[in-house]
């Protein structure tokens, strides 16, 4: 697993329809380095499922340029994209009579093929997923009897079972109670710094990600971004675009008090 940054060059994200594109955000320029955790916010429909979904080569950017190490996010093969790139989606997994062990399990398929048999190695990278994450208890539970903080923490050791230098997370505090966000939210930044990777989520839960987040990437409507660390934002007058956009109570204490 390679130390990998993201750089975004002139990046234009949307849809090709038949008249004209349809562009959600355009001209962004940015790098995600790894060992931080980044968080994307803005409100409904503004693109951020978009850009996650453009970042992780599930959809083409409409112009410019994604460099994920020192390659073109366009020339990785799907093979290349799946040791390097996982994504968590908040969506139910539609899998019945799958074990917590065999859903991490699946996350070395990039490695050992789907069927593929586990080596020694595999089942030692699984066992420190399932340990990372807290989720032992778990392991022989069928995935289908899981609460959602439970199956978005055996989501999250699936993806860690892969290996990957980059891990999206689309909405993964979404449908959780409150202390299942907040354990969530710790674990993606034990595992940012722990495992050096690059953890980057959305969400809506604003003051939340702004306590545990390195850097924030604020989507304003039309696409813009604002990016900064927690306390930059605190200080930059177009937070209070931010405020009104996301119709928050927003204030500087709850910004000031990141996790350490
Ligand atoms: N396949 C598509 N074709 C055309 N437009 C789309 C498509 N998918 C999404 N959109 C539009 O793109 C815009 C951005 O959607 P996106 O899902 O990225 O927003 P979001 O910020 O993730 O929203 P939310 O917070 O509600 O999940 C929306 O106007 C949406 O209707």
């Amino acid at each position: 697993m390679e130390d990998f940054s993201i750089n975004i060059h002139d990046l234009s994200i949307g849809y090709k329809e038949k008249k004209h594109n349809k562009i959600i955000a355009h001209s962004l320029n940015a790098t995600i380095p790894p060992g931080q955790l980044t968080c994307l916010i803005g409100t409904n429909g503004v693109g951020k499922s978009t850009l996650l979904r453009t970042l992780s080569a599930f959809h083409s950017p409409l112009y410019g340029e994604i460099i994920i190490g020192d390659k073109k996010l366009s020339s990785y093969s799907s093979k290349e994209l799946s040791k390097t790139i996982s994504i968590v989606l908040t969506e139910k997994i539609n899998v019945y009579n799958m074990s917590v062990y065999e859903l991490v399990s699946l996350g070395r398929s990039p490695y050992s093929g789907l069927w593929g048999k586990l080596n020694k190695k595999d089942k030692t990278i699984i066992e420190e997923a399932i340990q990372l994450v807290h989720i032992s208890n778990l392991r022989n539970r069928a995935i289908q009897t899981l609460s959602d903080g439970e199956r978005q923490k055996s989501m999250i050791a699936k993806t860690l079972a892969q290996q990957t230098s980059i891990i999206f997370l689309d909405e993964p505090t979404a449908f959780l109670d409150f202390q299942s966000k907040i354990e969530i939210l710790q674990l993606l930044r034990r595992i940012s710094k722990t495992k050096h990777r690059i953890v980057f989520f959305s969400t809506h839960d604003i003051d939340l990600a702004l306590r545990f987040s390195d850097k924030i990437w604020f989507m304003k409507k039309g696409g813009n971004l604002i990016i900064g660390s927690p306390e930059e934002l605190s200080k930059d007058r177009r937070m209070e675009i931010f405020s009104q956009e996301c119709n928050t109570t927003l204030n500087n204490n709850s910004l000031l008090q990141s996790e350490a």
